[in-house]
């Protein structure tokens, strides 16, 4: 393997060397359920999802866990505000996530565990970290229980912090705390908030704080050391240093990378649900710009970089896929789609360096415009192996055109045949109607057809027919 990824906790590019011969357990934080995903969540997902099909390419047996927060502040906060219980709420979003993945093509994870299912795990943890002297119940009473990172030494290696300049954690009263930087692993029952928002513990009844909840999961479904951990640059700091200090602090050596992503914002600011600056799919719809689209306008940028979101580069982006898709039909039509080919070796290359999908891209792009000078002078061959290899590297990044994710779930190419038949039906009688010089019906079938989202085009190869608009 000679794939390098830039990891936060060395802030270098490493070699990725595999904890297990042909095996990759990676760990990425999901989404807090309090609102439905925007499209700065789904960025994470799509990056992942990209360096998973890498690893799969390279043969690993790669177990993907992503998490679902369904309990925290945020979310008991929309359950008051809408007078629902708070599980109802980060259910209905839990689907919304699950539909929007869907649409954007991102595989299904190996499995996509929710805090509210691991609390014993979560007691497990603490009453080590308690028993060790490296966590301790709250002295006020409230039945909350602290991380004491004084105990910690490593504590801010991660983000590289030095302890002494950090403000309080934040997430509960100081009262109760030996120091403000301790975070809570469990906070205790509070007296405003829905009964069904608690647990039992050996602490009194209460509820998970946030970064105990992934250590658990990591812990229960990658085992105490794995390969790779992920989550947006946002969650570097408190959540992740969080989470090493408690997991390592509990006796496991926990990541081995630590991958981040760079965030989407609009006008320099994160797009944030509680921003109140936040687009969600269906806006993305609304411009006409499809799921495969975005997925093109994601992967155009490297996955560190930040993406300043702007209508305009995402119309750009759009085109630029449309292009491409266009290659990919066109020489589908005129050689049959065929399989997916090898990669070209500069594509290769791109991706193994902390997957470079500009890079990756830029050879596309060549690719593509040898293809295109083969389909114009008819060189079948160079038409054949360049959609074999144009197809390859886009089915690293989800976005090949006739996967059939896209083109309807493998039902499409039967559908495609009907389809082929109607049309030519219809343009069978507009070419009666051009005969007999009845322009006039000979436009209403086009028109037709237009209405149906048909687009016909007429090449020295006959008619040819696309759904969508014609750019
Ligand atoms: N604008 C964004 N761009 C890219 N990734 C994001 C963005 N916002 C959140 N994420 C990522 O989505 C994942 C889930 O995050 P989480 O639910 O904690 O979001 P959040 O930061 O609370 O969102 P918000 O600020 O919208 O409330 C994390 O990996 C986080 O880094
Ligand atoms: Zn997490």
């Amino acid at each position: 393997m000679t794939l390098r990824l830039y990891d936060t906790a060395t802030r270098s590019v490493r070699d990725f060397v595999l904890r297990e011969a042909g095996k990759v357990g990676v760990y990425l934080c999901g989404l807090t359920l309090q609102a439905a995903p925007h499209i700065g969540h789904l960025r994470s997902g799509v990056n992942y999802d990209v360096l998973r099909r890498w690893l799969l390419a390279a043969g690993y047996e790669v177990t993907f866990i992503r998490n679902l927060t369904d309990i925290d502040d945020k979310i008991l906060v929309k359950a008051g505000e809408q007078g629902r219980p708070f599980w109802s709420i980060a259910y209905a979003n839990e689907l919304t996530l699950a539909e929007s993945y869907r649409a954007l093509n991102v595989l299904a994870p190996t499995y996509e565990p929710r805090a509210t299912g691991h609390i014993p795990e979560m007691h497990e943890l603490i009453t080590k970290l308690v028993a060790d002297g490296h966590a301790y119940p709250a002295t006020d009473g409230s039945g909350d229980v602290y991380f004491d990172v004084a105990s910690w030494p490593a504590y801010g290696s991660l983000s590289g912090q030095s302890p002494d300049a950090m403000q309080s954690a934040g997430d509960a009263p100081d009262r109760g705390k030996r120091d403000p930087r301790d975070f809570a692993l469990w906070k205790g029952a509070k007296p405003d908030e829905p009964a069904d928002a608690y647990w039992p513990s050996p602490w009194g009844l209460g509820r998970p704080g946030w970064h105990i909840e992934c250590s658990a999961m990591c812990w229960r479904y990658l085992g105490p050391e794995f390969d790779i951990h992920g989550g947006g640059l946002d969650l570097t700091f408190p959540h992740h240093e969080n989470e090493i200090a408690q997991s390592q602090a509990a006796g496991l050596p926990f990541a081995r990378y630590w991958v981040h992503h760079g965030l989407l914002s609009i006008g320099g600011a994160k797009m944030g649900k509680s921003a109140g600056n936040a687009l969600d799919l269906a806006y993305v719809d609304s411009l006409g710009v499809r799921p495969v689209e975005l997925r093109y306008y994601y992967a155009a940028a490297h996955y560190r970089s930040v993406i300043d979101y702007s209508e305009d580069s995402l119309r750009d982006a759009a085109t630029a896929y449309r292009r491409i898709e266009g290659f990919v039909q066109r020489a589908a039509e005129r050689v049959g789609a065929g399989q997916l080919g090898e990669l070209p070796s500069g594509f290769v290359a791109a991706m193994d360096d902390d997957l470079n999908t500009s890079a990756a891209l830029a050879v596309l792009q060549q690719q593509l415009r040898d293809g295109n000078t083969a389909l114009s002078t008819g060189d079948d061959v160079t038409v054949r192996t360049t959609l074999a290899a144009v197809r390859a590297m886009l089915d690293i990044l989800g976005i090949d055109p006739l996967d059939p994710a896209w083109t309807g779930g493998g039902r499409s190419d039967d559908l495609r045949a009907v389809v082929d038949s109607l049309i030519a039906l219809a343009l069978e009688q507009r070419a009666q109607a051009r005969g007999r010089k009845d322009w006039t019906a000979a436009d209403a079938v086009r028109d037709q057809l237009k209405l149906a989202g048909v687009v016909v085009e007429d090449t020295p190869q006959g008619p040819r027919w696309t759904i969508g608009e014609q750019d």
